[in-house]
């Protein structure tokens, strides 16, 4: 469902990993290491939103390098800081991306902007959004399209407790059809999602699969 291999990347002259591979079966993966590890990074590469030094990815067999645009239809990315411009209403985005995914703003997504609490803030632009309202937006968004594979950074930042326990379960759920890969430091929200635990160490290193238990290493070992 995603399969990376070889991917290498350096900013100046610091080389943040090489020859990372792996390939995960459908479910639900939390990506956990040191602050400045690379997960961010990492998850920028398997969404096509940063360029890699080397190496390819595949979304659902289709190669995000050489057939980008239907790769990048089976995706969605949550990066964790909003890049979206200031004058945005929460409205809007929804709307540009439906419309960037060639679809609507269906009733799941209504469902759940108003399993968030967003309602009141759909009108809203970003720039006036708290930061959690923002991520909320953003995390709504992700779900636009139905996509087959979700990468997530640090998904459960600055969100409250009813927004976490929402989002734990649409994750979960996720993995039960499709892949949901995420970045975070938040054990219980890892938990509270059955994620399995995949270490940067160990995409890194995967020689070092043999010496770890298998629920870490099940899918990346070769
Ligand atoms: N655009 C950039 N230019 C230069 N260096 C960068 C850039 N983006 C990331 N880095 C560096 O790459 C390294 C990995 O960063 P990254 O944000 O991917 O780590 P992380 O594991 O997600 O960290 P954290 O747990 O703190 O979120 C860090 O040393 C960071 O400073």
């Amino acid at each position: 469902m995603l399969r990376f291999e070889r991917i290498t990347k350096s900013f100046g002259w610091r080389r943040i990993f090489q020859g990372i591979r792996g390939e995960l079966a459908p479910g639900v993966y939390a990506l956990q290491g040191p602050n400045g590890s690379g997960k961010s990074t990492l998850l920028g590469i398997l969404s096509g939103a940063i360029a890699a030094d080397a190496g390819e990815v595949w979304i659902n067999g289709v190669s995000l390098q050489t057939a980008p645009l239907p790769a990048r239809q089976g995706l969605s990315y949550a990066p964790d800081e909003s890049p979206i411009y200031p004058f945005m209403t929460g409205c809007d985005l929804l709307d540009f991306v439906a419309m960037a995914k060639k679809t609507r703003v269906g009733s799941d997504i209504l469902e759940l902007v108003a399993q968030f609490g967003l309602d009141p803030h759909l009108q809203t632009r970003f720039s006036a959004m708290s930061l959690g309202t923002q991520k909320k937006f953003m995390l709504s968004a992700a779900w636009i399209g139905d996509p087959q594979v979700m990468l997530l950074d640090e998904p459960s930042n600055g969100l409250d407790n009813h927004a976490r326990e929402i989002l734990a379960q649409r994750i979960r759920l996720r993995g039960l059809e499709g892949l949901a890969l995420f970045a975070s430091h938040d054990a219980t929200f890892v938990e509270a999602c059955g994620a399995n635990i995949l270490r940067m160490e160990h995409l890194k290193s995967p020689e070092h699969c043999n010496h770890c238990n298998a629920r870490e290493t099940i899918q990346i070992c070769y």
